[in-house]
């Protein structure tokens, strides 16, 4: 393993993602002034999930600090298919909510892609539609998803022109690993997406100028699987017990990335930490995909909102 001389810069997408707030809190304000419209964000939560309760008070915090409306529908976990597609309908008719989140996962009496397809996908503001999905394929305009939205956004940032470079996606979930591939293929990477069944996974991800690491599986990506110099995204969230085998036994926990990332930060050249990398940008391209949403609802142009 041949060590950078010096560790990894650190990408901070708590810092971006207040600025992207503030800027999307700024656009709101005119488009209210000038065109009377203000962007209301509706999330539904089915269920009691503790992780899934903080961030849904997380995004309705940060929704309200950028000038918008927030409405959260909390739903019994006994609730049915037909009583949720009953809410989704009177949100999607609603005049005054432009973007509906229903929170995942769903309890497995609901199905989840039934649920996510009745969201209009005008207001589909976590891109999870498969109308959505087929946009980005075919590069025309609509709503991206919002955790690979906003890792794109750190990348441009850090490194300005994308094209040519080899970029590594581990994982090929709909929600991240692949809608992540068809932005990189938009900035004319080269484009590869590992997954469980790739064969020699290490030397695959060595060949990374970008890996992303999207598999949910605490520190899996080992520093010798990096290559020196490389960008690094981990999009893991992991839970585990906490290092202090004391506070362990009283079952604090901690959260830790796919990426092992006291070894990383020696090899990378750039890398997301966890907490704070790419968590915090997904709830401001949430609001950003609010905000969008509710101009192009109201035929107006959105204002740009990269940095
Ligand atoms: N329809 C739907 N859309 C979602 O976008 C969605 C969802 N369902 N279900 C749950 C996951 C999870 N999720 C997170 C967003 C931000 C942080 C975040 O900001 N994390 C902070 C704090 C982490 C911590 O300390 O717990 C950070 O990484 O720095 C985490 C997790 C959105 N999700």
């Amino acid at each position: 393993m041949s060590a950078q001389s010096t560790p990894a810069t650190l990408i901070d997408g708590k810092a971006f993602s207040v600025a992207l707030v503030e800027r999307v809190g700024a656009a709101v304000a005119r488009l209210e002034s000038a065109h009377g419209v203000k962007p209301g964000l509706a999330v539904v939560i089915v269920g009691e999930d503790p992780a899934s309760q903080i961030y849904v008070r997380n995004k309705g915090e940060t929704t309200l600090r950028a000038g918008m409306r927030s409405d959260t529908h909390r739903l019994a976990d006994t609730t049915s298919q037909d009583e949720l597609l009953a809410l989704i309908a009177q949100l999607n008719a609603d005049t005054g909510i432009h973007g509906i989140l229903v929170q995942l996962p769903l309890p497995a009496h609901i199905d989840a892609s039934v649920v996510l397809d009745a969201i209009s996908p005008d207001k589909d503001v976590d891109g999870f539609h498969v109308v959505n999905a087929g946009r980005l394929a075919v590069g025309l305009p609509g709503l991206v998803p919002c955790t690979p939205l906003g890792c794109l956004m750190l990348l441009k940032d850090q490194l300005g022109d994308l094209s040519g470079l080899n970029a590594v996606i581990v994982g090929r979930s709909n929600i991240v690993g692949k809608p992540m591939a068809q932005l990189l293929l938009g900035e004319s990477c080269t484009v590869t997406v590992a997954h469980s069944r790739t064969r020699d996974l290490p030397d695959v991800c060595r060949s990374a100028d970008i890996l992303v690491a999207a598999v949910g599986r605490p520190e899996m990506i080992k520093g010798d699987w990096i290559k020196p110099g490389a960008t690094v995204i981990d999009v893991g969230i992991n839970r585990v017990p906490s290092a202090d085998p004391v506070k362990a036994a009283e079952g604090k926990t901690r959260v830790v990335g796919d990426v092992a990332f006291k070894e990383a930060v020696e090899i990378a050249g750039r890398i997301t930490p966890v907490p704070g990398g790419v968590g915090p940008m997904t709830i401001g391209c949430l609001l950003a995909n609010t905000y969008s949403a509710a101009c192009r609802i109201n035929n107006i142009q959105p204002e740009p909102l990269d940095a």
